[in-house]
């Protein structure tokens, strides 16, 4: 059985099947490098928050599509930690961002079951930024539909480098042994301790590079890379990143 898009016209089954989405195979958590937006808006002759702002309209598509599509854990990379070195106006700019999302969208994220939850170093974000994610993540604690991860101030290394910091600590104050470390303890001093590592990864607006994203929590993720600018972002596209994950997956029978 597939999620059907009444609304295209198919030329024929293939042309039908890439317009939908397999109920096998769907990938559990997708984590999306969000790319492109303020080359949306330069080609547009727009300032780049014009791009931002699009940018976050596709966002919340995007929450809509996984919703549908029942994805349990959505990643979105929302800002990095070297996005600091931006001019002072875009990053106030940007730090705006979760605030004006939840003013517009946290009635549907509460009617949709979704619980907001973030990763990254969030202390040393503005204080009405993390007002505004605390009252979100409060008000969607005890959702269970959809998880919508926000990776905020979010860096790998800076992720791997902080867990390996605590279970030094831990081994120091004689409440680990060495021993003890392997992958699943790491897992649990890592920003994304209890949730599940990214079956995929989409990258928007043609790089093909992780900068910096979930570097542990990728090590078996499909990658893949699209031209479209994460503005453009619609669920065609999406359908077609499914699509392609589920081809690396079909088993053909085999185990
Ligand atoms: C903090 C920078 C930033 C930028 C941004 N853009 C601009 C660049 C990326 C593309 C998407 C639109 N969005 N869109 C939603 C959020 C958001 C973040 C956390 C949260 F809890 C709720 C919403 C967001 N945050």
């Amino acid at each position: 059985m597939s999620i059907k898009l009444p609304f295209l016209r198919f030329k024929d089954k293939q042309e039908q099947e890439k317009n939908e989405v397999k109920e096998k195979n769907i990938p559990d958590h997708v984590a999306i490098i969000m790319d492109g937006n303020g080359r949306w808006a330069k080609k547009r002759g727009l300032p780049r928050v014009a791009g931002h702002k699009e940018g976050m309209e596709a966002v919340q598509n995007v929450v809509r599509s996984a919703n549908k599509f029942h994805i349990s854990t959505l990643t979105l990379f929302a800002f990095s930690t070297e996005n600091w070195q931006r001019p002072k106006s875009e990053v106030d700019f940007l730090m705006r961002m979760p605030s004006q999302f939840f003013q517009k969208y946290l009635p549907e994220l509460l009617e949709k079951n979704v619980r907001v939850e973030t990763i990254g170093d969030f202390d040393r974000l503005p204080e009405h930024t993390k007002k505004a994610v605390v009252n979100a993540k409060e008000q969607t604690k005890n959702n269970d539909g959809l998880l919508l991860n926000f990776a905020l101030n979010y860096g790998g290394r800076l992720d791997i480098v902080q867990a390996v910091r605590k279970v030094a600590a831990e081994v120091e104050g004689k409440r680990l042994l060495v021993e003890e470390i392997d992958d699943q303890l790491f897992n649990d001093y890592l920003f994304t301790k209890g949730m599940a590592e990214p079956d995929l990864l989409i990258r928007t607006s043609g790089e093909k590079r992780i900068s910096n994203f979930m570097l542990w929590q990728c090590a078996y993720s499909e990658f893949w890379f699209t031209d479209v600018l994460w503005p453009d972002f619609d669920e065609k596209v999406f359908i077609e990143a499914i699509n392609a994950y589920q081809q690396r997956k079909r088993r053909f029978g085999t185990v």
